[in-house]
């Protein structure tokens, strides 16, 4: 029953405290994006990816912090249903000016569904559906920044406006050669736009904040003209010498999804009104669901509370039956999928075969290192859910019966619903054995060529994923390799890579059994190959390109890399998209068209005569 009154005084007291929790979180999550800048000036990469996972915690410290004070100063645990009804009116109220009332909804659930009783969780009590709009929300303060900048160029001033655009952010360091970077910048665009007549609507738009993420700040934007829009984004990095320089430029909705991929680290954006930069950004990659935008920009609490809500939606919307996800099932997940939704379900098992040495509590770990550590585009995201109901009839029986045989400890019956007490829930991709049985000779080529890239990367990025079998990476829409089995995953640094050692008899040297000592991080690379070269068209891909990762010393040698401070780049584009290398492509042209005309001359200057 909908409150006639307002009438328990303590209601506004909570809902104002309930508030306070959340304007406290956004204040410390706006300090963090804003303190980015300072960072990526000072060339501060340990810092910024100190800050980068230090933020991800923000969020459930200040929903404790919350649920705590509600429990000391207005006792909430004993609260009746009405006045609960009556906090959920007047918070609604006190968001009616606010600029991130979404975000603030979801706090407010995030806090009351650790005080109150699963049962309450409708829409009566908490934010089922959102209750204020974030259409035109405005910062009217008088020193506030827009949510993104027009510039109104015509023709011949597209130069200027460019080198406007990259001034505007008043970055303090210098750029080694900005009128360079500009006319790449300039030629780029021109290239994409053609021939074009500008129309009386001609203009570009970017975004107040810079995208901070590891080394790179990016500008993100699009140019519009007419009916046409042009989504881009531009790299601004250090070099070498520590001076800036614009490393390319990515346009077009496919680019932008590789650059705010589920598979990457969040980005630092100093926003005031978070939902007008998600429309914004939503405008250029339409195909991409508002929840990962929401992560990709660091709200990834946020992300989680739409994607539950696509969810149930969809599960409304839809009549096909939970099932085992296909391919080869996991000895410590029990993994299963909707065939008609693009995600997976994974549920840690209660026990494991005895070469699974490991606890819930270390896969948890382990899947929350990923969740804080840099994914360079090749491990997926998750979204970690507990005490999800599923409505039971959507199971297959044979799904049910594994569940209970392998997790009895995480489900609970509830009526027509089942309960499971954790899971996680990432991307679906093609698992990579399933992907290389049907594949051509050149899509093997293709995908082992990119698997041992994608082990690179993680290399690069200090991670050994520990278990490298083709079945534990899968493959995306758009043909990446992305790691997603977690369990086995260490930091590089914390393993020590060795070469096998000489056999000192014929015994040792005959023997199937491993007859030398092995520590518990003790790696042994040249032991990879047997369990992943079975296969000669895969083995002869892979020793063409990728023999150096059954070497020990290729792994010793990044490892000794990252110990000594070096932070890797990572670049979400093709190496050829870099202005850098264009360049020297282009000189590589010019110096062999010279060479030939070189070469040609003496023999056409006879004829000539
Ligand atoms: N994101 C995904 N998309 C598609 N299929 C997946 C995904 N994640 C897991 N699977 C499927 O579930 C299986 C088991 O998943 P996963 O490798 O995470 O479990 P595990 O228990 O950690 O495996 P292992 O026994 O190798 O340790 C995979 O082999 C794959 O077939």
């Amino acid at each position: 029953m909908f409150p006639r009154a307002l009438s328990d005084s303590r209601a506004f007291d909570i809902a104002q405290a309930m508030l306070d929790g959340f304007n406290r979180h956004y204040q410390l999550f706006t300090e963090a994006n804003a303190a980015a800048k300072a960072r990526f000036e000072a060339g501060d990469w340990h810092g910024q990816q100190r800050a980068q996972r230090e933020r991800i915690e923000f969020y459930d410290m200040r929903v404790d912090e919350g649920a705590e004070r509600l429990q000391r100063e207005f006792n909430a645990g004993e609260l009746s249903m009405d006045t609960w009804q009556q906090v959920k009116l007047h918070y609604i109220g006190l968001l009616v000016n606010h600029h991130q009332p979404e975000l603030a909804e979801t706090f407010f659930n995030s806090v009351t569904t650790k005080i109150l009783h699963r049962s309450y969780f409708n829409n009566d009590f908490i934010f089922v559906r959102p209750a204020v709009s974030t259409e035109y929300i405005e910062n009217d303060e008088p020193a506030s920044l827009p949510t993104y900048r027009a510039y109104y160029p015509v023709r011949d001033s597209l130069r200027d406006t460019w080198v406007r655009i990259v001034n505007n952010f008043q970055l303090q360091r210098p750029f080694e050669d900005l009128d360079r970077d500009v006319d790449h910048l300039l030629s780029a665009v021109l290239t994409q736009l053609g021939d074009f007549k500008a129309r009386a609507n001609f203009q570009v738009q970017v975004l107040s904040s810079l995208f901070y993420r590891n080394k790179g700040a990016y500008i993100v934007g699009k140019v519009i003209n007419g009916f046409y829009e042009l989504p881009f984004a531009v790299p601004i990095l250090h070099t070498p010498q520590g001076l800036l320089t614009i490393d390319a430029v990515l346009f077009g909705e496919d680019e932008l999804q590789m650059l705010f991929s589920f598979a990457r680290a969040y980005f630092m954006v100093n926003m005031e009104v978070p939902s007008a930069y998600v429309q914004f950004l939503r405008s250029m990659m339409p195909r991409k669901p508002r929840s990962e935008i929401y992560s990709a920009i660091g709200l990834h609490k946020q992300g989680k509370n739409l994607f539950y809500r696509d969810f149930l939606y969809h599960l409304r919307h839809s009549s096909d039956r939970f099932r085992i996800a296909p391919g080869i099932k996991g000895m410590v997940m029990l993994v299963f999928d909707l065939p008609s939704f693009p995600f997976v379900f994974k549920v840690i098992k209660d026990f494991y075969p005895p070469q699974k040495d490991t606890t819930r509590e270390q896969i948890k770990s382990k899947y929350l290192l990923v969740k804080q550590h840099d994914r360079v585009g090749r491990m997926a995201d998750t979204l970690e859910y507990s005490n999800v109901a599923f409505p039971r009839a959507r199971f297959e029986e044979e799904l049910i019966e594994e569940l209970k045989h392998f997790c009895p400890s995480l489900i609970e019956e509830d009526g027509d619903s089942f309960v499971l007490r954790h899971l996680y829930i990432e991307r679906r991709m093609v698992p990579l054995n399933i992907y290389l049985q049907d594949a051509t000779r050149e899509q093997i080529e293709r995908a082992v060529v990119e698997y041992g890239n994608a082990i690179k990367d993680l290399v690069a990025a200090n991670i050994f994923p520990g278990d490298m079998l083709w079945k534990n990476f899968g493959v995306t829409r758009n043909g990446k390799i992305v790691f997603y089995d977690y369990d086995e995953i260490e930091y590089l640094t914390e393993c020590n890579f060795r070469r096998v050692p000489e056999a000192r008899n014929e015994e040792e040297e005959m023997s199937g059994e491993v007859w030398y000592r092995v520590g518990p991080k003790d790696v042994f690379p040249e032991t990879f190959g047997p369990f992943l070269l079975g296969n000669p068209s895969v083995r002869e891909v892979f020793m063409k390109h990728h023999g150096d990762l059954l070497d020990a010393g290729f792994w010793q040698g990044h490892k000794e890399r990252i110990l000594a401070g070096h932070v890797h780049d990572v670049f979400p584009y093709e190496a050829s998209k870099r202005f850098k290398n264009q360049r020297r492509l282009r000189e590589a042209q010019a110096a062999a068209a010279s060479l030939v005309q070189e070469r040609q001359a003496p023999q056409e200057a006879p004829s000539n005569n």
